[in-house]
């Protein structure tokens, strides 16, 4: 079996990783200019960036009421709702996601309460 990811996973396949992220971000931006009557993504982009911000609010929403109840598949499927409108958002705004993944990795070994502990300090 070869180590190498297949080039677009099949629905359900595990064999699959974030990358697919940048890949979901080339197919929107190349929905850009595409017909709303064809595209939903098309359809967000013609509403404009406010509408889109509003929307992954509302994906935000469902995806908090889904870690309240006790349902991981319907938490999981929220989450591909919120991590899409919110790679609209980014393509919308301008923002690339090696924008995102540079903070990330900015971030990484930092922890959470020394960060927060030097913002207060400096605050
Ligand atoms: N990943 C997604 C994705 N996730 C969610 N959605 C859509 O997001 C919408 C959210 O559903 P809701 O019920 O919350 O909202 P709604 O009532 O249908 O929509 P509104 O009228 O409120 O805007 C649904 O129409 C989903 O189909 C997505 N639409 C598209 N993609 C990806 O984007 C690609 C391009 O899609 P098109 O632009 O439609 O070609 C697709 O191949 C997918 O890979």
């Amino acid at each position: 079996m070869s180590d190498s990811k297949p080039e677009t996973p099949a629905a359900g396949a595990s064999d699959w990783d974030a990358r697919i992220l940048d890949e979901l971000y080339a197919l929107i931006e190349s929905r850009r200019d595409a017909d709303p009557g064809s595209s939903y993504t098309a359809k967000l982009f013609a509403k404009g960036e406010a509408k889109i911000a509003q929307k992954l609010g509302e994906e935000a929403v469902e995806t908090v009421i889904e870690g309240i109840r006790n349902d991981p598949e319907a938490l999981a499927s929220e989450s591909a709702d919120l991590l899409y409108h919110l790679l609209v958002l980014w393509a919308a705004r301008g923002v690339r996601p090696e924008q995102v993944w540079e903070k990330l990795l900015q971030r990484k070994g930092t922890s959470g309460l020394a960060e927060k502990a030097a913002r207060n300090i400096t605050a």
